[in-house]
């Protein structure tokens, strides 16, 4: 009896840590309405809007696009390493309620949703990019 208890509490214990491990950060937060307002006003406040993290390659592809090739420089451009900050799970859930994208990264032109590096790289490639760009550091 003793001993059943113990494997059904170790069962227990071992399908809480598998759901954890392999689903645990798939499950998505919800941002409270406060997070949400203060990421909007941070959208609309900055010209260029990039929540990122810093080991992400797409993230890093965009900001290689961003800062190398375009050349802007780092006040022109709201970055948020959403990794390094202690909100950052927080922003990143508010980012997926406004704009329905949970991944990074994810881009504001002029308060316009670009979305991830994907659609930032097609607008470059349309030629669409630059006259953005301008629009926004005019
Ligand atoms: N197609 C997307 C891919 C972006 C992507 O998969 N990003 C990963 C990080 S490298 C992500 O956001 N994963 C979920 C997370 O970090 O919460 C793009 O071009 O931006």
């Amino acid at each position: 009896m003793e001993f059943s208890r113990t494997l059904s509490l170790v069962a227990l214990v071992f399908t809480l840590f598998i759901i954890r491990r392999f689903f645990g950060s798939g499950f998505s937060k919800m941002a409270s309405p406060q997070s949400i307002q203060r990421v909007r006003s941070l959208i609309k406040d900055n010209k260029i809007f990039v929540a990122s993290k810093t080991y992400c390659p797409y993230c890093n592809a965009t900001l290689k696009l961003l800062f190398e090739d375009k050349k802007l420089r780092k006040d022109q451009v709201l970055l948020l390493q959403l990794d390094t900050m202690k909100d950052g799970a927080e922003i990143q859930a508010a980012l997926a309620e406004i704009s329905g994208q949970r991944t990074v990264p994810n881009v504001y032109i002029l308060g316009e949703h670009i979305g991830g590096n994907s659609d930032l790289q097609a607008l470059e490639s349309s030629g669409k990019l630059d006259e953005l760009l301008k629009k926004a550091l005019a």
